[in-house]
This record gives C-alpha cells, structure tokens and sequence, in this order.
C-alpha cells in the first residue's frame, strides 16, 4: 500500500444513518403520551365514581403500551449495538492493517504501547457513543417535538415554559461538552504513553536491574500514574459538572410547569389554555409529560461523556492510519501457498540508480548499484551505520525506494509484485524477536507452505530438540527467555531452513555477539543452508566474509559497491 493511499484514507466516521432499529429506539419513549394519557383519563374515571371497574380498560392500555415500549427499546438496543460492534470490528482490522502497512523501520510508527492501548482498551469507548450516544441524540431530535404538540394543545403557556427552557441545555452541555472532549483527548493521550513506557522499560527491565536503574524508573512511572488520576479526575469533574447543569434546568423547567397548572387548577391563573380552563385530567396529563419533555435531553447528558470519550477513541485509531514510511505491498497481489520448485533458479538482485533517504535526512544510498548473480552468496561489508541493513530492507521491499530501480529474478520489485516476490524471500535478522511460544511456534511462525515435518526438521537440523525448552508444552519467555545468544542464532537459522521455497536468503549480521565456536557453527550452518539459494549476509565477520563467492564494501553515502574480495564465482 503507498504512502498516499494511506495518507488519502477517508476518516471512519460515526454512522449516523437511521436505521430500523435506531428510529425504533428514537421513537419508543413516544408510547409515554398514551401512557400519560391513559393514567390522565384513569384518574378522572375515579373521581367521577365509575368505580375500579371503570379504570380496568385504561389499566389494560397502560400495561400494554409499556410492555410493547420495553420490548422495542430491548430489541433496538441489542441491534444497534450489534451493528456498532461489527463496525468497530471492522475499524479495529482496518487500523491494524494500516499499522501493519507500515515499514518496521519507521521511527515515526506509534509505540507499541500506545498502539495496543488505542486498539485494545480505548477503541472501546467508540461503542457507547455509536449507540447510547447516537440513540440519545435520535431521542433529542424527535421527542421534545412530539411531546410539545399534546401539551400546547390543551395549553400554551405550558408549552411555552417547556420551549424557554429547552433550549438552554443544549447551550451549556456545548460549553461543557467541548472542555470534556479536550479532557478526555488528553487522558487517553497520558494512558497511551504510560503504556508505551510500561511496556519499554519491562522489555528493558534486565538492563535497568544490572545498571541500577529501576528507582528512576520507578520514580517516572509513580509520576505517570498521578499524572493519569488528576487527568482522569478533570474527565470526571466535568462529566458530573455536564449531568449537573442538565438536572438544574430540567427540575427548573418541570416544577414551573407544575407551579403553572397548580395555580391554574385552582383559578389563581386564568390564561394560556386557550380561553378555556384546564380539567384535573388535562392538567394531570400535562405534568406527566413535563418530565417527558426533558427525559432525552438528561439521557443525552448521561452519555454526552461518551460522545467526548468516542470521538477523541476514534481518532486515536485514525492516529494510527497516519501516514509514514510505507512497506511495499499491495493486499490484491497476495500470493498463493508458496512452493519449492525443483526446476526454478534462484533470483539474483540487480539494483540500478537507487537512491534512498530517510523523510528530511541525508540519503544512505545515491546512483547505487549492484548486480547480485542467481545463486551467488555476498557479504555487504562496512562501517557500522553505512547502509547494510537499509540496502536488504529495500531489496526486501520493507522500504520503499525514493528513486531507482530493484529487480528480484528479473521481475521488479514494485508494490503489486512484493508480497509474491517476499515469498522467494527468508529474512535473518540482527537480533530475531524470540515470541513466547514453544519453540516449534516460533520456526514455524504459522507461515503458509510451512509444513509440520520441515519444522521439526530444521528443529533437529539446527539442534534445537536438545534444548530443555523445547520439549512440549514448554514455552519460551517473553523475547526468548530461557534461550542462549547461541541457541536464539540456531532458532532463526531453523526459521530459514523451515522454508524450503525461500530460494533468496538475506542475513543481517548473523554471527554479531557470538562466540567464535558458535559463530563458526552458524556459518557453517548459514552456507550449507545457502547452497543452490541466493544468499545475501550482512557482516563485520571477516570469517563469514571469506565463505562467500564476493564481498561488497560499502562506503558511508554507498554511491558505488567496492568488491574486495574474490569475484562471482556462480552457483
Ligand atoms: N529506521 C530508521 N529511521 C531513520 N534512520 C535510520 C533508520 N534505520 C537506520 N537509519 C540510519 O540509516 C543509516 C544506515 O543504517 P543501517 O542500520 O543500515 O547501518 P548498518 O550498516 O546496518 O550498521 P550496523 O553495521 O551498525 O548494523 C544510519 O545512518 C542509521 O542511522
């Protein structure tokens, strides 16, 4: 996927639609107006001794449009809230999609922390807003009009209160709401990064315990959390300040409804019911509406938080769609199961005019080629930071090219064809990430075309089954745990050897921090491995260096390869 595709993705938005199931919700408080009216005609039945027998009818009503209310807003809310969680579903793959379109070398990607928390734990909060929210704000927009119709019926004034007093809700939860998605941003914000250290300094935490260095740590977590609790308690403050400043207004506005049929019940007000007077069943009718009236905008109030909390969600996870460094790849392109092929020749790389630069750095590679043979194996030699595990990221297509051209086997690596030509591809890495898993997980990797008996072959090839951990059921640690340097080098070599069709091997430096005994294993290990394949190595080794057909030395802006060593000898 390229950067502008990314950078061009059009921002998840709430659904707003109206559906069946949010107008079903939106207008079920609506059975409240026979409901008050019923009780209204029930009550005025008493008072005119029809007995218990008279009201039994309009009890019947009663029960009745409660139930078919109740049971309208149990089926409205399980189905929107089933849409909202299929819709979150689909917003959480596509922001992991996006995380992974991303160049593992790109600095600028969210911290792995920060990513979990947005994905995990604050994506949560979208779904609240996209029902009680979206359903409370369908509410607003048609109740308070449907109830102001049957009161300003009977009379005027008392609808008048209502409207007077309607609209200065809205007014202050505007006011209130703002300041609440401000706080809430910043309380997710403060939540991501504290995961993001959590998580850094527990990967580190051996490092901080040999340099004595936990205190510090310590010491900047505890202000983290306070950090965290005062954030959080703002969220909080305004949430109550919001339901508070709602309840005010709607008791205000009920009990000078109340006081205005009162008074004109009893003939003290004369006005505002159409030049008639109210009877005990009008009047009832009209206060038990009162509450009505206000009833969706406090249930907007109780979730207008959540509203603060879904959006500043939502645009944590567009966060992570921001664009950066792309990796080559384009999901249309994804390959079949890949397999060996006996007759295919491994690809050789040929690289023309490639020029590569980090966003605003200095370019690591200008007008830079190399021509490596099908079947050749050659060591990228150099001073440290002179490009080696930049050039096989770009051949790799886990960076993109900023000018030039990369051939892989004569087909050029471009972003429709990386993921099939990545399937020719098995990577070495400087320091392979060991996952917590038995070892039988970790050389498979769950790759496609991975079979179970090429696994537990490169087990015994790279003698791992004499490793304590990798009897079953027995798990590695987190980051490879309960694995030596040498043993982690031999889990990495069996996680090349696991791939019989990877007919391009590349290794980054893959006898970095070995002892010479074992870093003479794996180098034995890496050629015979390599044999009929193409392999590419990484190296400050000049022993590994000396068992390939050529050494390329690159230089520090790697403008021209230097051979030093030998010359292509074929496969
Ligand atoms: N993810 C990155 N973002 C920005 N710059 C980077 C990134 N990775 C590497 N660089 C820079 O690119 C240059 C080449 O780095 P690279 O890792 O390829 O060097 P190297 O030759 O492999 O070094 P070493 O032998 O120490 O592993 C260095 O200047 C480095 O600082």
């Amino acid at each position: 996927m390229s950067g502008e595709l990314l950078s061009d993705r059009p921002r998840p938005m709430a659904d707003s639609r109206i559906d069946a199931a949010s107008l079903a919700h939106a207008i079920s408080p609506i059975l409240w107006v026979p409901q008050a009216g019923l009780i209204a005609f029930g009550v005025s039945r008493l008072q005119s001794s029809a007995g218990l027998a008279g009201v039994l009818w309009p009890a019947f009503g009663i029960v009745l449009a409660g139930t078919l209310r109740a049971w309208l807003e149990a089926w409205s809310a399980g189905r929107m809230f089933d849409a909202a969680r299929e819709r979150l579903g689909q917003w959480r793959v596509d922001a992991v999609a996006a995380l992974a379109a991303r160049s593992p070398l790109d600095r600028a990607r969210a911290h792995a922390g920060a990513a979990a928390s947005a994905l995990a734990e604050q994506a949560d909060a979208i779904l609240p807003w996209q029902t009680r929210y979206q359903g409370a704000m369908w509410r607003v927009r048609l109740m308070p009009l449907l109830i102001l119709l049957p009161v300003g019926w009977y009379s005027w004034a008392a609808a008048a209160v209502l409207v007077l007093a309607a609209p200065l809700i809205p007014l202050f939860m505007a006011i209130v709401g703002w300041r609440a998605r401000a706080a809430s941003q910043a309380q997710w914000l403060q939540m991501g990064n504290m995961n993001a250290f959590l998580l850094d300094r527990l990967r580190g935490l051996p490092t901080l315990r040999a340099l004595g260095s936990t205190e510090a740590t310590a010491r900047r977590l505890r202000a983290s959390t306070e950090d965290l609790r005062q954030r959080t308690m703002r969220v909080l403050r305004i949430a109550f300040l919001s339901s508070a400043v709602l309840e005010l207004f709607a008791a205000l506005g009920v009990a000078m409804v109340a006081v205005y049929v009162g008074f004109h019940l009893l003939g003290y007000l004369d006005f505002g019911a159409w030049g008639r007077r109210l009877s005990l069943a009008q009047g009832l009718f009209i206060l038990l509406l009162a509450p009505a009236f206000f009833e969706p905008l406090r249930e907007l109030a109780s979730v207008w938080h959540d509203r603060a909390a879904g959006i500043a969600a939502m645009d944590a996870l567009d966060r992570l769609h921001a664009g950066g460094l792309p990796l080559l790849d384009d999901e249309q392109n994804a390959p079949s199961t890949p397999h060996a092929s006996a007759a295919r020749l491994p690809p050789g790389v040929k690289i023309e005019n490639l020029t590569f630069a980090f966003s605003d750095e200095a370019p690591v590679f200008q007008n830079f080629a190399l021509d490596v043979k099908p079947g050749e194996h050659v060591a990228l030699m150099g001073g440290s930071g002179t490009g080696k595990t930049v050039l096989m990221s770009l051949i790799a297509g886990l960076l993109p090219v900023s000018q030039g051209s990369i051939e892989i086997g004569g087909a050029p690596l471009t972003a429709a064809s990386a993921r099939r030509l990545r399937g020719r591809m098995a990577w070495m890495a400087q320091r392979s990430h060991v996952f917590s898993g038995s070892v039988r997980h970790n050389v498979s990797l769950g790759r496609a075309g991975v079979e179970n008996a090429q696994v537990h072959q490169a087990i015994r090839w790279a003698r791992l089954d004499k490793v304590a951990q990798a009897h079953p059921g027995v798990s590695l640690g987190e980051g490879g745990t309960g694995l030596s340097g040498g043993e982690a080098a031999r889990l990495a070599l069996a996680r090349l050897m696991a791939a019989p069709h990877a007919d391009l091997l590349l290794a980054d430096e893959p006898t970095a921090h070995l002892d010479t005994e074992t870093a003479e294993q794996v180098t034995e290990s890496l050629v015979a491995l390599a044999q009929g394949r193409t392999l590419i190595v990484a190296t400050h080794d000049p022993e590994l260096a000396a068992r390939m057909d050529r050494v390329i030395e690159l230089s520090a802006t790697a403008d021209a390869p230097k051979p030093i060593q030998g010359g292509w000898h074929g496969a």
